[in-house]
């Protein structure tokens, strides 16, 4: 065989050593894998012999390559690295940091890009990000020990990511003396999940990556088993390219508008699907305006056609607007513009994804702000069982229902990975805590329409003589929300104002009797009542809510509600020990036996305000004092 070198890349010349890598093995096919398996199954002995045995020097240095080139980012029209190799490109952007080096070994027949992801406990985000750009999964298993959780968790990742092909290796042979019972009842097992998973074509090779069995040279010590190594399965296997489909049309995502001087407007990005040449007509999405390619720019000159995968700058005949995060499209056959999707999630966060609790979603170039309104079901790895759930925990994947809040153009995963493959990231540490693929588009954005009211906010407010506000009083039980809340809805009264006083405990008897203290009930309670309180600010009246809201995530949703200086955060500061001392309604006492579970300061968090428009320290005054100052504030001219 054949086999090829490839010197070290020096970290400078990033560009120039994958474009010169890529020349000089044209004409080869490229097949794109990834390694998943359990910390000890042997994902590097594994690699590390097919390196190592196809003389293949891939250092490190790929890693630095990768980082260098993203560093110094993409050069219109240049080849770039983190282009051809890198995973979610969502999480690409996002910058967060990704272990996993990609590494570039070739043989005569094919070249090959393995994305190998360390095993350590951000295992599954990385291997997620891997399996997002690969064709197969070489799917690790130790002989000894069978189908692992982890087999079970990793397989369904990748069959969510699109993966149709996995080989099954099962490692370590020589450790059960080369049994072939072991071997079939492990791939019996297997071949068991990838049907209930639909993975179409799994190909089972018995090895020991550290004996080099089945490796590159069939095995003397298995003479029962007669297929491929794998090697000869990775050099032969056909892969028909899915998540591109090139019949939907062109699509691409705009990276970045670029212009150079008041004569050169061009779009760039990575074209997600379909081809382009001068001429075609496009439309730009969500805003659906129509034009033609004028010129598809790169460094090397202008061409005359460019297809998915190539990283290209456009530009139009018309002037038209688009920026970062539209998509331009075929304009016969543009993708679909939803805000609600049905969706499937791998959960990454530390902490729980709550429903209804706001966070950010990146979709192609794309970020907007978005709720799970619905967990469907989550999903049991190991039996596939369908199971009801009110949150998610870390690694934990479900099917749920979305919600954004600006219609985005979309495409089924299994149509288009780049338009269908989404992440979601933490509005507070700006953390990536899920990865998800979209199914389907629940409704269309365009079904349901604000009613246009003649009579709007500022009428109202207008004949009730006032500014329509929301204050919003947050605090533990019993830190005096509601005494003050109460004195100030009595002194505003006095002065012929129109209020509404939302209080917790009243409201949990009505619209809210549905729900309890567990963390995913009380976002979905403050989400509630801040929905009712812009109802009534949009009334015209100055609406005031005292419910403990103890996470900021909704303090801050809520605070989106509404218009600029219309909501006022009024944090009522009482150090626990007072609270618990006055302990109005014996709660506390209780909390502490242990006959109230999931007490606000005792065994369920309160997340202090950060940015309270008033502070409000009740050991310092009185609660007529107080009640005064917000008076003041909200009276003053
Ligand atoms: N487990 C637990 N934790 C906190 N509070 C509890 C709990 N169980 C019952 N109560 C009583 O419910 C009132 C708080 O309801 P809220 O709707 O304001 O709570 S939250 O905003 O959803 O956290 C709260 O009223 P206030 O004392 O007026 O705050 C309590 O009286
Ligand atoms: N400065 C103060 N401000 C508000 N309440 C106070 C103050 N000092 C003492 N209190 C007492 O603390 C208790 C607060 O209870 P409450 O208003 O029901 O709290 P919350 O609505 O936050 O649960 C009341 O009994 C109130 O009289």
């Amino acid at each position: 065989m054949a086999i090829s070198h490839e010197a070290p890349v020096a970290p400078g010349g990033a560009h120039a050593q994958v474009a010169d890598y890529l020349r000089r093995h044209e004409g080869k096919s490229l097949l794109r894998f990834i390694t998943c398996g359990s910390v000890d199954d042997g994902k590097s002995t594994l690699i590390g012999r097919l390196l190592h045995d196809t003389r293949l020097l891939l250092d490190d240095q790929v890693s630095a390559l990768e980082s260098d080139s993203k560093r110094f980012g993409t050069q219109n029209g240049e080849i770039d690295f983190a282009l051809l190799v890198d995973g979610l490109a969502a999480e690409r952007e996002q910058g967060i940091t990704i272990d996993v080096a990609y590494r570039f070994f070739d043989t005569d027949k094919r070249k090959f890009i393995v994305a190998d992801c360390p095993g350590h406990e951000q295992y599954t985000r990385n291997m997620a990000t891997g399996a997002s750009t690969a064709e197969l999964a070489v799917m690790l298993v130790d002989a000894r020990k069978g189908l692992l959780t982890q087999t079970r968790r990793h397989s369904y990742i990748v069959s969510l990511l699109g993966i149709r092909h996995v080989l099954l290796a099962v490692n370590k042979m020589d450790l059960v003396d080369y049994d072939e019972t072991v071997f079939n009842d492990i791939v019996a097992g297997y071949r068991e999940l990838a049907a209930t998973l639909g993975i179409p074509h799994v190909t089972c090779i018995p090895l020991s990556a550290l004996k080099g069995d089945n490796m590159l040279q069939r095995s003397a010590a298995m003479p029962w088993y007669t297929g491929e190594t794998l090697l000869q399965h990775l050099e032969t296997v056909r892969i028909e390219r899915s998540g591109a489909n090139g019949s939907l049309g062109f699509r691409m995502p705009v990276q970045w508008v670029c212009r150079p001087d008041q004569d050169f407007r061009g779009f760039a990005g990575t074209i997600a699907a379909g081809a382009i040449a001068p001429g075609d007509e496009i439309a730009v999405l969500p805003s659906g305006q129509r034009s033609r390619i004028a010129r598809i720019v790169t460094a090397g000159g202008d061409l005359p056609r460019a297809a998915a995968g190539q990283a290209v700058t456009l530009t139009l005949a018309d002037e038209i607007d688009a920026s970062r995060g539209d998509v331009l499209a075929a304009a016969a056959s543009p993708p679909e513009i939803a805000d609600q999707f049905a969706a499937h999630l791998l959960w990454l966060g530390e902490q729980p994804l709550l429903p209804g609790r706001p966070y950010w979603l990146r979709i192609g170039t794309r970020t907007v702000g978005a709720q799970v309104t619905e967990i469907k079901h989550k999903v049991d790895v190991n039996t596939q069982e369908e199971l009801a759930a009110k949150h998610l925990v870390l690694n934990e994947v479900a099917y749920c229902n979305l919600y954004l809040d600006q219609p985005v153009p979309f495409e089924a995963y299994a149509d288009n990975h780049e338009l269908g493959a989404f992440i979601l990231i933490d509005r507070q540490s700006n953390a990536t805590v899920a990865a998800g693929t979209l199914a389907f588009a629940l409704r269309r954005a365009g079904n349901i329409h604000w009613q246009h009211l003649e009579v709007n906010k500022a009428a109202r407010a207008q004949i009730k003589h006032q500014t329509p506000r929301c204050l919003w009083f947050t605090g533990l039980s019993g830190s005096g929300k509601s005494t003050i809340a109460n004195l100030v809805e009595k002194k505003l009264l006095a002065l012929g104002r129109h209020t509404y006083l939302l209080d917790g405990d009243n409201v949990r008897h009505g619209l809210n009797k549905d729900l309890g203290f567990t963390a995913e009930d009380r976002v979905e309670n403050i989400r509630r009542v801040a929905e009712v309180a812009r109802l009534m600010v949009d009334a015209g009246l100055i609406v005031l809510v005292s419910f403990i809201s103890p996470f900021r995530a909704e303090r801050r949703m809520a605070r989106e509600l509404f218009g600029e200086g219309e909501f006022l955060e009024v944090f009522v500061d009482t150090p626990l020990e007072v609270a618990e001392q006055r302990d109005v309604k014996g709660l506390y006492a209780r909390a502490r036996a242990g006959e109230i579970r999931n007490f606000t300061g005792i065994d369920s968090p309160y997340e202090v305000p950060e940015r309270a428009e008033v502070t409000l320290d009740t050991t310092a005054a009185q609660p007529q004092a107080l009640a005064d100052r917000l008076v003041a504030l909200l009276t003053a001219p």
